[in-house]
């Protein structure tokens, strides 16, 4: 196993995952070093992933096209018109990851279900339209993007599956046939915080909520990883997503593999910073269980930066995002409150 540093997460060759020619015996090579990289990390760099390099780079260049314009425009489609799906822009200083404003600047996507969705009629949250800018091709793009990213996050779960010695498709089986899929456009701006506005990150320490996170990031770097021994950057490496961890793994292998808390550095480079995080969780009614042969998970909320008890949790996926949803964004709290 390389890694992509000196001391950062590893760089996985995950190809025998993605390619329908592969052998068993090489895809379960490349588990045991997901596995090895989940246990230690929480984190590895996915490289040779199978996702078309010029959808990833027209996806990119319509990030930057959609923040580039003014801030008027981009809210004409705030996320306040985006209700309970949780869709739109927000300004920024709009999101409060660890309680205070991060330094960013977002667009909020997903899959997209029509108002004859059964959950869309029952106003199940994280479930609906998208808010389309009007940018020609971005409809089209972003939704091919979420379907090549669904395609990479079933392989790599397969791969996970590999990895804790159970069949392949045990996700797929229990929890990922239908998943939950949200994409996030952030840009972390060049211009500095104003003084008075109390933003100390680009984004604060928080972990990810579902299984499975894959980040593309620009050149500009920022991410940082929390280790046994401090703070260590991710940095960025072209041609690769960043793939993390998130609380229900955590939760569903007894600790084994690792929802590591996270944040990015305020943006000082003078330049502005995209990323684009897709983030495969569980189906919404899965209720979240062991993996057959997890051990008792530990208490760790002595560590966790919620102090959260994470392997005590019982319910339901979608239990445990609409508990955390409402901290980040206080005006969709006040919504769900009276939902
Ligand atoms: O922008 C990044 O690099 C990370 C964003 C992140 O951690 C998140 O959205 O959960
Ligand atoms: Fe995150």
């Amino acid at each position: 196993m390389h890694t992509a540093s000196m001391d950062g997460p590893p760089l996985i060759d995950v190809g025998a995952l993605v390619d329908p020619s592969s052998t068993a015996e090489q895809r379960v090579a490349v588990a045991r070093e997901i596995d090895a990289a989940a246990r230690a990390w929480g984190f590895f760099y996915a490289a040779r992933h199978g996702v078309d390099e010029s959808l990833v780079a027209e996806v990119v260049r319509l990030a930057r096209s959609f923040f580039a314009q003014k801030e008027a425009v981009k809210m004409r489609i705030p996320m306040s018109a985006g209700g309970t799906a949780w869709r739109g822009f927000f300004p920024t200083g709009g999101e409060l990851t660890s309680g205070r404003p991060d330094w960013k600047e977002g667009l909020y996507l997903g899959s997209e279900l029509g108002p004859d969705h059964p959950r869309v009629r029952e106003g199940v949250i994280l479930h609906g339209a998208n808010l389309w800018p009007d940018i020609p091709g971005f409809r089209a793009t972003v939704l091919a993007y979420i379907d090549a990213l669904e395609a990479l996050g079933h392989a790599l779960m397969r791969g996970c599956a590999l990895g804790l010695g159970l069949p392949e498709p045990w996700f797929d089986e229990h929890g990922t046939r239908d998943p939950l899929l949200l994409l996030r456009f952030f840009n972390y701006p060049a211009r500095p915080v104003p003084a008075g506005v109390p933003a100390s990150w680009g984004v604060g320490e928080h972990t990810d909520y579902g299984l499975l996170t894959m980040l593309w990031q620009d050149e500009v770097g920022g991410l940082q990883v929390r280790t046994d021994h401090g703070w260590v950057d991710a940095p960025p490496v072209p041609g690769t997503f960043v793939c993390n961890i998130g609380d229900m793994l955590d939760r569903m292998t007894g600790g084994r593999y690792r929802s590591v808390p996270h944040r990015v550095a305020v943006n000082t480079s003078g330049r502005d910073r995209l990323s684009i995080p897709l983030f495969f969780d569980p189906d919404f009614d899965t209720v979240i269980q062991p993996v057959p042969g997890a051990g008792p998970g530990q208490d760790d909320s002595g560590r966790r930066w919620d102090g959260a008890n994470l392997q005590s949790f019982q319910g339901t996926y979608g239990d445990y995002v609409t508990a955390k949803v409402g901290k980040v964004f206080p005006d969709l709290n006040q919504k769900l409150q009276r939902y």
